[in-house]
């Protein structure tokens, strides 16, 4: 692959984003006033929960939703003044898994370069088709192609015309462990070619693993926007794990008033989990005011918080925030 077509001086901000408004028909406010930079070169995360506004955002990037106020610029062109250059710097591959199901998907892929007036030289079909999987699929009419390689085609089709920054919107719901693996694997190869990488997902753990930076939209607005270290460090808390015996003190447990603040519940598995901040109390505190009300902790635990814990603490204290404002 070449390298993205960039302009003489590539810009800081793969993404630059100020104001950014959607208020739907019907008076739904799904963005409420966004700022937001993507630098050039990361993989960035955009994660909240459902409802939140991520497809929203994803959307008015890729020219498919029109915004209602604010600046969107891709690869330093400004959406509204240079739509043309805007558009040609990004590829999107959408949530839905809308294909043509007359298409192969070598047709689907030259008709993509057809739209992005890539010129025949210059079209990389066979290459693309190889790279996500599909080179022996390549003339098999798209309604046959399983759920998987029709997600495959849909990266292909984002890739045709070479775009510095790549959106894929929740690429790997519902797709199995060996796609999912492949999908990253050239996300990543993508990634160390040049391109600019910005995803979502439901799936934490994914973003823990693929990320370098990430941004929490929560009901419209950003709730945070850090590298992931930095907002992993960001939660000064703790997870304490034990197993009580008998196993009928378990759910006792998990209700009982602990110091601190600390907040305990039962995982599926028998292990109480207690969420506690090192600032507000200590493991001892905790472990001796179990043993002190429910039986025996015959096993025990710590872990670091991960993305999953700051992505909940987060959202309770954005809802706090605005449960406070009225
Ligand atoms: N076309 C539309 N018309 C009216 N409201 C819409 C439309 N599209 C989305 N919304 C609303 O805007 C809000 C944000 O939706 P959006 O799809 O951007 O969220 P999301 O973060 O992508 O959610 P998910 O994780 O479920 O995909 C939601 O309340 C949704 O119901």
């Amino acid at each position: 692959m070449t390298s993205p077509a960039a302009p003489d001086a590539a810009p800081d901000a793969a993404i630059s984003v100020r104001g950014l408004r959607k208020v739907y028909r019907g008076g739904k406010e799904a963005l409420r006033g966004i700022d937001l930079d993507v630098p050039r070169g990361a993989i960035f995360g955009l994660l909240g929960p459902n409802g939140a506004g991520k497809s929203t955002f994803i959307n008015i990037l890729a020219g498919l939703t029109i915004k209602t106020a604010g600046q969107v610029r891709i690869w330093g062109f400004d959406q509204d003044r240079n739509p043309r250059q805007s558009r040609a710097a990004i590829g999107v591959v959408p949530q839905e898994l809308n294909i043509d199901p007359f298409f192969t998907p070598r047709a689907a892929l030259e008709v993509q370069a057809g739209l992005y007036g890539v010129p025949r030289a210059r079209r990389r079909t066979d290459e693309i088709l190889a790279k996500v999987g599909l080179a022996d699929k390549a003339e098999a009419y798209a309604r046959t192609l399983s759920g998987g390689m029709r997600r495959r085609l849909l990266v292909a089709k984002a890739l045709v015309h070479d775009p510095a920054v790549l959106v894929l919107d929740e690429p790997t719901a519902g797709v199995d462990i060996e796609l999912r693996r492949m999908l990253w694997d050239y996300v990543r190869e993508l990634n160390a070619r040049g391109v600019t990488i910005i995803l979502t997902t439901h799936y934490l753990e994914e973003a823990e693993e693929m990320c370098d930076r990430i941004a929490v939209i929560g009901d419209g607005r950003l709730i945070a926007c850090d590298d992931k270290a930095a907002l992993l460090s960001r939660l000064d808390e703790r997870v304490l794990a034990v197993r009580i015996e008998p196993e009928e003190a378990r759910a006792q447990a998990a209700r009982l008033d602990l110091p601190g603040g600390a907040r305990a519940h039962l995982r599926a598995d028998g292990w109480l989990e207690i969420a506690y901040r090192r600032g507000a109390t200590d493991p001892g505190a905790l472990i001796a005011r179990i043993e002190r009300a429910q039986g025996r902790i015959v096993d025990l635990s710590t872990r670091e918080p991960d993305l999953e814990d700051v992505f909940m603490s987060l959202l309770r204290e954005a809802g706090a925030a605005r449960d406070r404002a009225g």
